[in-house]
C-alpha cells in the first residue's frame, strides 16, 4: 500500500480569505498547503477596481504568515458599472487573472452583481479579446426556478447565451455542482473548464437535511442529489483537464451560520487536501489527484505548474471541529468519514 504521496504544489482555484481579523486567521490554513489561488471578490464592499484589488492583495500579503511563499491571484466582481479599460489595464499590470459573474442575489454578497447582461457585454467583449477568464457563479436567481434546478437554468438561459455571443471568451464555470454541468463541460470544444469543490464530492442534499437540518453543509450552489455528486467525482477524478480544484472554502463565524436565515458556506481549507486523498483513493484514482490539484488549473489560466512539492503521509489526521477566530469560532466542514492522508 502507498504510504506516502508526493505531488506538485496544489493551487486553489476558487477561495474565499474574508478580510480583517477573519482574512488573518484563515489564510494560514490555506497558505500552508497551496501555492497560488484565486481569491474571490466577494467582500463587502465588493473587489470592484484595478485599484480595490492592489489594496487586498496588499492586505492578504501582509496577513501571510512570515516567510509565507503563497501568491493571491486576484479577482475583480463584475457590476453593472464595470470599466472595461480598468478591467484591461489590470490584466495587463499583472494584477488580476479573471473578473468574477454573480448574478445579482445569488450568493453571499452578491448584492452589487449583474441583473441585466446584456450591460456587461462590452467588458465581455474586452475580456474576450485579451484573453482574460469569467468565473461564473452559476446560478439563475429567478424565485420561480426552484433551488435545485438554479444551476441547469442557467447554463440555458445564461451561460450558453454568453459563450455563443462571445465564443472567444474564456470562462471557468465556477463550483459546479450538477451532472448537467458536468455534461456542459464535456460538450465544449474550447474555452470552458469548471472547478469542483471537496465538499461536492463527499456530500449530497441529504447530508444538509436527513434526520435534521445541518447548516454547517449549506453552501451554494446547494449540494444536490447523489447521482449529481457521482457525476462529479468521475469528472474530479477522471483526469480531463477542464476539471480542477477550487475549494471554495468559504468561512462564517458559527453564529452566522446558526441564524433563522443563516450564510451559506462550507469551511474546508484546513483538511481540503485530507479529504481530496481520501476520495481520489476511493476512486482507486490517487495518479490522478496530482492532475485536478497542480496541473489543470495552471494549464488554463495560462501560468506554470509549481515546481515546490507537497506531499501526503498515510497517517490519520486530527483536526480540530472549529478554529477560533476573533469574530468567534468557525467550524470545520466535516467529511463524515474516516480519514487516512495527513498533508
Ligand atoms: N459558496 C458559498 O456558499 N458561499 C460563498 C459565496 C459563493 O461562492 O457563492 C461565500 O462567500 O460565503
Ligand atoms: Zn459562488
Ligand atoms: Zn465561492
Amino acid at each position: 500500500m502507498t504510504q506516502t504521496l508526493t505531488i506538485r504544489r496544489p493551487d486553489d482555484w476558487h477561495l474565499h480569505l474574508r478580510d480583517g481579523d477573519m482574512l488573518r486567521a484563515v489564510l494560514p490554513h490555506s497558505a500552508g498547503h497551496f501555492a497560488r489561488a484565486i481569491i474571490m471578490p466577494n467582500l463587502v464592499p465588493p473587489v470592484v477596481t484595478g485599484a480595490d484589488a492592489a489594496a487586498y492583495r496588499d492586505r492578504i500579503r501582509a496577513a501571510l504568515p512570515e516567510g509565507s511563499a503563497f501568491t493571491p491571484l486576484m479577482t475583480l466582481y463584475l457590476t453593472e458599472n464595470t470599466d472595461a479599460g480598468d478591467v484591461a489595464q489590470a490584466y495587463a499590470d499583472g494584477l488580476i487573472h479573471a473578473v468574477k459573474l454573480y448574478p445579482a442575489g445569488a450568493t453571499t454578497n452578491s448584492a452589487s452583481g449583474v441583473t441585466d447582461f446584456s450591460r456587461v457585454s462590452h467588458v465581455l467583449e474586452k475580456m474576450a479579446e485579451i484573453g482574460l477568464p469569467l468565473c461564473t457563479h452559476g446560478e439563475v436567481t429567478d424565485t420561480a426556478v426552484d433551488i435545485f434546478d438554479r444551476e441547469a437554468a442557467f447554463i440555458d438561459r445564461v451561460l450558453d447565451p454568453i459563450r455563443t455571443a462571445h465564443p472567444d471568451l474564456r470562462v471557468v464555470m465556477e463550483h459546479i455542482t450538477t451532472s448537467d454541468a458536468v455534461d456542459y463541460v464535456l460538450a465544449s470544444d474550447r474555452n470552458l473548464a469548471a472547478t469542483i469543490t471537496t465538499h461536492h464530492l463527499v456530500i449530497n442534499r441529504n447530508h444538509i437535511l436527513a434526520g435534521g437540518i445541518r447548516p454547517h453543509y449549506y453552501c451554494l450552489p446547494v449540494a444536490k442529489r447523489e447521482s449529481h455528486r457521482l457525476a462529479l467525482r468521475r469528472a474530479a477524478t477522471g483526469g480531463d483537464p477542464r476539471f480542477f480544484l477550487g475549494t471554495d472554502s468559504a468561512p462564517h463565524t458559527d453564529a452566522n451560520k446558526l441564524l433563522p436565515c443563516g450564510c451559506a458556506g462550507c469551511f474546508t481549507a484546513p483538511n481540503t487536501l485530507s479529504i481530496l486523498a481520501e476520495v481520489f483513493e476511493q476512486e482507486d484514482a490517487l495518479d490522478r489527484l496530482e492532475g485536478f490539484t497542480s496541473l489543470h488549473g495552471p494549464a488554463f489560466y495560462g501560468l506554470p505548474v509549481n515546481e515546490e512539492t507537497l506531499t501526503l503521509v498515510r497517517e490519520t489526521p486530527d483536526f480540530p471541529a472549529h478554529i477560533d477566530t476573533p469574530d468567534g469560532p468557525v467550524t470545520v466542514f466535516d467529511p463524515a468519514m474516516p480519514l487516512h492522508w495527513t498533508a
